[in-house]
């Protein structure tokens, strides 16, 4: 395997949540609203297997660089939890000296001891699942904290001095006005996080928000709104000194999330844990979706029996994510990997997205890119911020199109 191939990245699924919210699809277990942590037979069986991956995982000679521990909600595992799955990654592989280490934490789920204790260990960047801050809509989403738990927690990691903290934030819920929505930025720029990550509310099946609206219908925002939501985020974290670095992030100079540029640039990662995907090899996997499945996987072997993605599939996929970030992809590294005539069946198009000032290109020498001329050899092409980022999936849909068409 060339060096370039070999993954300096992990993924851990911690699935257990207090309960599960009202508009989340992902693969989770809710286990009540007491306290858990070592006491929990259920956690105590998952991390036995988790740890068994980790362990049945071959070494492939680097040190991890970006471990991001996601959920779930990794914030209700204790220290000595903790401390466990880390001590078998190290033995295993080793982690850099500056090795990123990422934990999503949810509000009400730790206090000052138990923050500290995972800071010890090495975790050195959070992410605090805030969503919102009005206790109405907390309620609504059927999250397990209010608006008095994201303060504690805030103060928790203000008074452990953590600098490189984020904070998730939902857009566009249930008759969130659009002033609800500047006061909701406005309260996340005054606590000064390094990194904020804005999603739009997705109204995904089998919720129970599926059951009770329907998207661009009221009270959820209208497509227009959404747009309008969008672009306001987008000004008023960019005024305040945030870099728009993909779709949905912004962070301050020098705290991207350095786990998530592997993903965007398609680069390999190991995935541990249910419903974790990983990225080896070529092979995309993803792992059972339930405890027992995952259990029975393993026990099995853990075979990760996926075909490699083609050369074409690959390609899709390195514009996919590699468009979502802000600087875009490089022309010519995309041709010294996949060949001109790919790119060439893109040209078409791609040019009236340009024209329109979706698409950008920066040239070397900067020269446009006239009607009827083959794509630009040089430079970076990238979506261009609101417009591009907010029509992404009209033109990477387009994209697929053109490719698909003629493979
Ligand atoms: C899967 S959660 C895991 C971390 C943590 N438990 C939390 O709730 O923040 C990661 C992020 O996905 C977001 N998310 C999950 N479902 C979503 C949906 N249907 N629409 C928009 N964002 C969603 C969450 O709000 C959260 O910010
Ligand atoms: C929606 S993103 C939120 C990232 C976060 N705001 C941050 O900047 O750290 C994270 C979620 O994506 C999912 N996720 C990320 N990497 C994954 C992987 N390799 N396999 C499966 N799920 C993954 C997990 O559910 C995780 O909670
Ligand atoms: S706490 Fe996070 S992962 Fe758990 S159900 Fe809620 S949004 Fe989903």
């Amino acid at each position: 395997m060339s060096q370039k191939n070999i993954p300096r990245s992990a993924y851990l699924h911690i699935p257990f949540c207090r309960r599960r919210c009202h508009y989340c699809d992902f693969a989770i277990l809710a286990i009540g609203d007491r306290r858990w942590g070592d006491d929990s037979p259920k956690i105590h069986e998952y991390l036995h297997y988790l740890i068994t991956e980790i362990e049945q995982t071959p070494d492939r000679g680097y040190p991890l660089e970006t471990v991001f521990f996601g959920g779930g909600t990794p914030s209700l595992l204790s220290v000595a939890q903790l401390e466990n799955i880390l001590t078998a990654i190290d033995r295993q592989f080793g982690l850099s000296r500056d090795c990123e280490i990422s934990m999503e934490m949810d509000p009400g789920t730790f206090d000052l001891a138990k923050l500290q204790g995972f800071l010890t260990l090495g975790v050195n960047r959070i992410s605090l699942g805030v969503q919102s801050f009005d206790d109405r809509l907390l309620q609504l989403c059927g999250r397990s904290h209010d608006r008095q738990d994201v303060e504690q927690a805030i103060s928790f990691l203000q008074q452990t001095n953590v600098d490189n903290f984020s904070l998730d934030l939902i857009s566009g819920l249930p008759e969130q006005t659009e002033e609800q929505w500047q006061t909701t930025l406005e309260t996340a720029i005054a606590i000064g996080p390094s990194h904020l990550s804005i999603y739009d509310l997705i109204i995904e099946p089998s919720t129970v928000f599926e059951g009770r609206y329907q998207p661009g219908i009221s009270p959820l925002p209208s497509d227009d709104s959404a747009a309008q939501f969008y672009q306001l985020t987008s000004q008023l974290l960019r005024q305040s000194g945030y870099d728009h670095y993909e779709i949905s992030n912004y962070a301050r100079s020098g705290y991207q999330c350095r786990h998530n540029r592997v993903y965007w640039q398609n680069q390999p990662y190991y995935g541990w844990g249910m419903a974790a995907a990983s990225y080896l090899n070529g092979i995309r996997f993803t792992r059972p979706r339930t405890p027992s499945a995952y259990y029975q996987w393993l026990q099995a072997g853990g075979a990760i029996d996926t075909p490699p993605t083609s050369s074409t599939e690959q390609f899709l996929e390195t514009l996919m994510l590699g468009m979502r970030l802000a600087e875009g992809l490089s022309l010519e590294t995309l041709t010294h990997h996949f060949g001109r005539p790919l790119l060439d069946r893109l040209g078409s198009c791609w040019y009236p997205y340009y024209q329109q000032g979706w698409i950008a290109i920066n040239t070397p020498n900067g020269q446009p890119w006239h009607s009827g001329e083959p794509l630009p050899s040089e430079g970076q092409i990238y979506l261009s911020d609101p417009e591009g980022f907010l029509f992404s999936n009209t033109i990477l849909a387009q994209m697929f199109s053109a490719i698909e068409a003629e493979s």
